[in-house]
């Protein structure tokens, strides 16, 4: 006579199937904790049965963490580490010492065979479907520590939709270890909705069953399809309506980018997309509508970035009216000021220290850069301006003035060179020959097993690595250059331009010109793309940069705002093409205190042709038209930048690009500087040299050591 069965198992597993738990996965469990609760039914059926739920994901959560380990062993990947999971198993061991003699009524094929129980046994046909030959059939979630990220992963389908394997969902968390947020939040909503409905006040565990982590939801997983970690967390979900779901935050995690969702506008069945899914389809939105070509774009880093901004203009920013934010801003300022946050100053105090009155006055009265705010603060007037660039680079550069006793300066932002007047640039297509550009190549050339053409005149292999930095060779080379320029060959020429715009009638005889090592990229007439590695210059400005008023005299300065690498592109220095004769007049008609400070001689390869026109020698100044290079100071011998000259339009040479990479890595705050090459016991130099603070030990002008560093590292 078959035995009867108790009501309470019965309810037990109907209350399971409620939240879409299968009675084959409920059985060993409850069997389980029948035997740890010595039998005691109020403590499994207490808050609708939350102990039995959790149990449940517990167990589920050790068995494919043992199951992906297994997965991970057959491969070549060392298993995972499995972090304070301990088996149900286990912890009932103990108990079942006590309770050995007690009978279990929950035993092998005695789960509830009349027709409900068979219901339980044998779930509803959609959720079947997606049961069929599977041996588990619920809400999974894992919850893996791997080298100290947290992985989620989960799936659930109770309805059928998604049908996800077992041994799917175990690859997808063994091979990507990225789980899908949306299946953690549901599942964890639809058990909240299930002790909701039964109005279950807060759950109270009576007893730990368990110390895997998993119950409490970690705060941040890995999300990202590339394998960068990203800040999300699971939403809120106090509000039954509203959730918030964090896709982004500031480095130490001040600022937040959350979305909200309000479940009551949208959807009845709400989910949470996969946040790797969504940043994806964003991107591409993106992409399409603003033409986006840099290949590292990537939509989460943008939002990152926005809050670091927002924290980078908290800390520096002392203009208030930055940040001060009125009703209509877009956004709400949510954390704390900054310990570095409006430092006062002394003003008086302060003016002692200045050394240099502005030298930003000039007959074009040219533009002054816009978006400038100066504020007053404590008798202090501060400048802030957001974006030198008036929105000309990819990236915003801002200019501080942390004392307040500067001018602004005064130029207007080009992001590339422009040709004054008489200067002859041969950047045509039919000037680049076939053996100047890679007309067979597609996608990037720095992928291709044999390097292309454009590899020939950096000595058949290219200047840069795949990430976009100056090979160590070609780095090395550029410096050894830089430090002992006597140990390498110089062009000496008959007719010198430059000796020639300083004297017409009786010109001295040429001092040499240093034949230096080019850079060359792939340009418009090769078919690869715009993403190709052998294109960093022509792609323009991506580090964080800032311009800062100096506390050592030299005026304003360039820093970085970022950690830079060894042989890291940071921009190129751009000003108005002028000819020698052209930039030698300039300096004649200007009185001594206007006198160009900012030229550049572009003589890198004089000896490329017999004698130089005067159209065709050629210099940059960026006193009036520049970028950010034009505040970059003069530092002798030991500076970390190098400048680099770039052939990307035109093989001939007498134009170039002047570009600054790092010499070494450069920390985050860091002044960037480079040598101007000056010789200061040249007294007869049309411009007269301004007295060196540059602080190195080997500063040349007179007072600092003479010896030469190597800084190589
Ligand atoms: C290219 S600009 C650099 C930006 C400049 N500091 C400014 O405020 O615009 C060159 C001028 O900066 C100043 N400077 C650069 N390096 C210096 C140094 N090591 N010592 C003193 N002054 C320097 C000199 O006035 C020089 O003529």
């Amino acid at each position: 006579m078959a035995q009867e069965r108790d009501p309470r198992i019965t309810k037990a597993f109907t209350a399971m199937k409620n939240i879409g738990i299968a009675a084959q996965t409920v059985k060993p469990v409850l069997k389980r904790l029948l035997k740890l609760y010595d039998r005691n039914w109020a403590l499994i059926e207490d808050d609708n049965y939350r102990t039995l739920a959790d149990a449940i994901f517990e167990y589920e959560n050790d068995k494919m963490i043992q199951e992906n380990a297994a997965i991970v062993n057959d491969g070549l990947e060392p298993p995972l580490k499995k972090l304070n999971v301990t088996p149900l198993e286990d912890q009932t061991s103990s108990s079942t010492k006590d309770n050995e003699s007690r009978r279990l009524d929950l035993e092998e094929g005695e789960v509830p065979l009349d027709a409900n129980e068979e219901e339980l046994m044998d779930p509803s046909p959609s959720f079947s479907k997606y049961l069929r030959g599977q041996s588990h059939s619920l809400v999974y979630e894992t919850s893996i520590k791997d080298r100290g990220d947290i992985h989620i992963s989960t799936f659930q389908d109770p309805t059928g939709e998604n049908a996800v394997t077992h041994r799917q969902l175990n690859l997808f968390c063994a091979g990507q270890a990225y789980g899908d947020p949306s299946f953690v939040l549901e599942k964890r909503e639809r058990i909240r909705e299930y002790h909701d409905q039964r109005n279950v006040t807060k759950p109270t565990r009576k007893e730990p069953l368990n110390c895997s982590s998993h119950v409490s939801f970690p705060a941040s997983y890995i999300c990202s399809g590339n394998g960068k970690k990203a800040d999300a967390s699971a939403p809120e979900l106090g509000d039954s309506l509203q959730s918030t779901y964090d896709i982004a935050s500031s480095s130490c995690g001040q600022v937040k980018i959350s979305l909200k969702c309000n479940h009551a506008l949208g959807q009845s069945k709400f989910q949470w997309p996969n946040l790797d899914a969504l940043m994806k389809y964003t991107e591409s939105k993106f992409l399409r509508s603003y033409k986006i070509i840099d290949p590292k774009f990537s939509l989460i880093h943008l939002l990152k970035e926005l809050c670091d901004s927002y924290m980078e203009l908290t800390s520096n920013s002392a203009d208030r009216s930055l940040l001060n934010k009125s009703p209509g801003d877009r956004f709400h300022q949510t954390t704390g000021s900054h310990p570095q946050c409006f430092e006062t100053h002394n003003l008086e105090k302060d003016r002692n220290k200045k050394v240099r009155s502005s030298a930003s006055s000039n007959s074009l009265n040219l533009a002054v850069p816009q978006q400038q705010r100066v504020s007053h603060d404590r008798g202090r007037a501060f400048h802030n301006v957001y974006d030198i660039t008036n929105g000309n680079e990819k990236i915003s550069i801002s200019l501080l003035d942390e004392y307040g006793n500067e001018h602004l300066p005064n130029f207007v932002y080009i992001p590339q060179n422009i040709i004054y007047q008489n200067a002859y640039v041969h950047a045509s297509l039919a000037r680049i020959a076939d053996e100047d550009c890679c007309a067979s190549c597609a996608g990037d050339c720095l992928s291709s097993s044999v390097p292309c053409a454009c590899a020939r005149d950096t000595g058949g292999d290219f200047a840069y690595t795949r990430e976009g930095l100056l090979k160590e060779e070609f780095l090395g080379a550029c410096i050894s250059m830089n430090e002992e320029p006597h140990k390498h060959y110089h062009f000496y020429c008959p007719d010198c331009p430059l000796e020639r715009a300083k004297n017409a009638y009786r010109p001295q005889k040429c001092k040499g010109h240093l034949v230096r090592k080019f850079v060359k990229e792939c340009w418009r007439k090769c078919r690869c793309s715009m993403q190709c590695g052998n294109r960093v210059v022509q792609r323009g400005i991506t580090r964080k940069l800032q311009v800062f008023l100096t506390d050592d005299g030299k005026g304003w300065g360039l820093r970085t705002l970022e950690e830079l690498p060894k042989g890291a592109f940071v921009c190129e220095y751009v000003g108005e093409i002028l000819t020698n004769m052209e930039l030698y007049e300039r300096n004649n008609q200007s009185s001594s205190k206007d006198r160009h400070t900012y030229p550049v001689l572009l003589d890198a390869d004089w000896g490329s042709e017999g004698v130089l026109k005067d159209e065709d020698a050629l210099c940059l100044d960026a006193t009036y038209y520049g970028n950010v290079a034009r505040f970059i100071n003069h530092r002798c011998c030991d500076a970390n930048l190098l400048d680099i000259p770039v052939e990307v339009e035109t093989p001939d040479h007498h134009y170039y690009h002047l570009a600054f990479f790092t010499r070494r890595k450069v920390h985050a705050m860091e002044e960037l500087t480079w040598d101007y090459g000056i010789d200061f016991d040249d007294h007869n130099h049309p411009i007269e040299a301004f007295r060196c603070r540059c602080g190195s030990a080997y500063c040349r002008d007179g007072k600092g050591k003479r010896t030469k560093p190597s800084i190589s590292n």
